[in-house]
């Protein structure tokens, strides 16, 4: 299971490229769950969410806590468990003849990331939460709604947890077609604002690829159309994403060639053909090879 905290400026908000595409989505966002909704950033693969996820809990002024949902997290990884044990020994010999020997030893119990959060008010980004087992999530539900967490029944003290007023909490998930991608219980679903996100529109696209590559505008449009003509033609639309342009216009940029199919035309095609096809390693066979006559007429063109 993979947890990290982040402090509440733990985002770089210098590295976040705000259009208004984004800023439209964001706003909502922020007031989404400034009023207590959480959200659930859901879509296909490189379409933001997790940046987006990240840059909302960052505007929240709370500590952000990240989890990656996994198949592997059970219910004490969120909220908590007996790992382990302390012992207390206590050896009285006041009386040199009489030796009195005292030894008990008690369970560590040790938060989880959940019960951390809930406790402290902290904004849990669950990044991909349906890669998680439902039956792990649906501890959530009482979260989110009743703001209490069930605690184990042997937790003599307590058996709930009452959840921090300022605890916040933001989801992405990936479709169900997925590998490894669980289906969303409705009963939790219908606990958070869900926010569909699309491909970004092309404006959007080309400042991302200029500022996370180093090249100009002019080159990074290049590259965002070529990109965004294949995904049209070839109808990926889940498989390739802004995060192609990235890739494509970070290796030219590395090279230190131009995006431009007249003089390098050779180099830059093949830079096109490698990154496209390994985006559509897992389309059907025909999409594929549809996709290289498409590849081809493009760079030809
Ligand atoms: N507003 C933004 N500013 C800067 N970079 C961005 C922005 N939005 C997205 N990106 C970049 O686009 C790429 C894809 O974004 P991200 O990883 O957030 O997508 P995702 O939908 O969470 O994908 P996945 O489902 O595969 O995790 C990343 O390289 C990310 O840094």
């Amino acid at each position: 299971m993979k947890v990290e905290q982040l402090s509440p400026r733990g985002f770089n908000e210098q590295e976040f490229i705000k259009t208004p595409y984004i800023d439209d989505i964001t706003e909502r966002a922020l007031t989404y769950i400034k009023a207590g909704f959480p959200v659930n950033f859901s879509g296909p693969a490189g379409t933001g969410k997790t940046t987006l996820a990240l840059y909302l809990a960052s505007k929240i002024g709370r500590p952000v806590v990240l989890l990656h949902g996994s198949s592997e997290i059970n219910s004490s990884n969120l909220i908590g468990g007996n790992y382990g044990y302390r012992r207390k020994y206590k050896l009285d010999n006041y009386i040199h003849s009489v030796q009195e020997v005292e030894e008990s030893l008690y369970y560590q119990w040790v938060e989880g990331i959940l019960g951390n959060a809930c406790r402290n008010g902290m904004v849990l980004v669950y990044d991909e939460f349906t890669r998680s087992r439902p039956e792990v999530n649906n501890l959530l539900l009482s979260v989110l709604e009743e703001k209490i967490l069930s605690l184990p029944g042997w937790q003599k003290e307590k058996h709930y947890l009452r959840v921090h007023p300022d605890f916040r909490a933001v989801f992405t998930s990936n479709p169900e077609e997925y590998a490894g991608v669980h289906r969303a219980q409705v009963a939790l679903i219908d606990r958070m604002i869900n926010l569909e996100m699309g491909q970004y529109d092309r404006h959007t696209e080309i400042a991302i690829t200029s500022a996370k590559s180093g090249l100009s505008e002019d080159e990074a449009a290049f590259i965002v159309d070529l990109v965004r003509n294949f995904r049209k033609k070839c109808g990926l639309e889940s498989n390739v994403s802004v995060r192609s342009s990235i890739r494509i216009a970070a290796i030219i940029h590395s090279a230190g060639e131009k995006a431009c199919l007249k003089n390098n035309g050779e180099f830059f095609g093949k830079i096109i053909t490698d990154v496209l096809f390994s985006e559509i390693r897992d389309a059907e066979p025909e999409k594929r090879q549809l996709a290289v006559k498409i590849i081809k007429e493009i760079i030809a063109q």
